[in-house]
């Protein structure tokens, strides 16, 4: 668990960022989204001391990051930064390799956490391994540096815009990606984004920063449907906010009994999958399946109530 409990930095008399406590819970993701300039990447490298806070505290399950060298601090928490932070003299192993040598491992663990981490980044190992940098496209660097963040199997991974320079196509499977990797590791992620759908689709908890202050920190549905202020719901976007409400909610929860025609859906799928495939086949109701049989129906009815409740 980490807990920033008033975490406030001053430049010259302009506090960037003013008293910020929230506590992020072991194995989660946390996204810290908000506009230019409203802190987040100062708050971000407060917790591994590239910035010092002026005031405040982070405690990293219970020890207090005061209290560790800040060197020996940043080889247990791995960092991942937009434009991936590569060296590009040195293969995409040995920058795989970086803090795993430097924290003294021996070479045959090293060379296997590397071939380890290719493979689950869908790297082939032998194919990858000693190319440069260079010799990648912007896709793989992305998860080269990534793969370099988690090496050491940290505890706690930032990131700060790391899908920051990756075109839109390739940035939704880069967070495909993360979050299949978030499962399989189960590490700590905190990441900062300008992005709100890159929050809402990543976060177990989405964290909104304004003028260097945290104004919202809960589960996106909630940042979504209960926005606290007129910023929040801004940067939500109003318009949208029935539709980003649905794409959160599972379909599992709305089944009721009863048959329906036509291709079913699974429900683990969201509502915004069966809002989709109503309208687009012109039914009023879809079938659920779990496990390949069928449970019940979701209807287009039981969909607008639900959202109905939030409008
Ligand atoms: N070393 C520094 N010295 C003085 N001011 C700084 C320093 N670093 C950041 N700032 C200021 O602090 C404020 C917050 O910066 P920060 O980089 O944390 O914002 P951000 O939300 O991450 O923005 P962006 O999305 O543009 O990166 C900005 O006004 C910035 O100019």
């Amino acid at each position: 668990m980490i807990e920033i409990d008033s975490i406030t930095k001053v430049y010259g008399g302009t506090t960037v960022v003013d008293a910020v406590s929230m506590t992020i819970e072991t194995g989660t993701i946390t996204v810290i989204v908000g506009t230019s300039g409203s802190g987040k990447t100062t708050l971000l490298r407060m917790i591994n001391r590239l910035v010092e806070p002026t005031s405040g505290s982070v405690r990293i399950n219970g020890e207090a990051t005061s209290d560790i060298a800040p060197h020996l601090l940043r080889r247990r928490i791995g960092y991942a930064i937009q434009g991936h932070g590569l060296f590009p003299h040195h293969s995409v192993g040995r920058n795989i390799a970086a803090v795993p040598r430097l924290l003294g491992w021996p070479k045959d663990k090293i060379a296997a956490r590397v071939d380890e981490l290719l493979a689950l980044f869908g790297m082939e190992p032998g194919a990858f391994r000693d190319r440069f940098p260079a010799e990648l496209s912007g896709g793989q660097q992305q998860r080269v540096g990534v793969a370099r963040a988690l090496a050491s199997r940290p505890d706690l991974l930032l990131m700060d815009e790391p899908f920051g320079a990756l075109d839109p196509i390739i940035r939704a499977r880069a967070q495909a990606d993360l979050r299949e990797i978030h499962q399989k590791l189960g590490s700590t992620i905190v990441l900062v984004t300008h992005d709100m759908e890159e929050a809402i689709r990543l976060a177990d908890r989405v964290g909104v920063m304004d003028g260097g202050k945290l104004v919202q920190h809960g589960p996106p549905e909630e940042i979504v449907a209960r926005p606290a202020n007129g910023f929040v719901a801004e940067m939500v976007g109003d318009a949208e906010r029935p539709m980003r409400l649905l794409s959160l909610i599972p379909v599992r929860g709305l089944v009721e009994d009863g048959a329906a025609p036509g291709e079913p859906l699974r429900d683990d799928a969201s509502l915004r999958d069966a809002l989709s495939e109503c309208l687009w086949t012109g039914r009023d109701a879809v079938p659920v399946t779990r496990d390949g049989a069928v449970i019940g129906r979701v209807t287009l009815n039981a969909i607008r109530t639900r959202v109905g409740r939030h409008a």
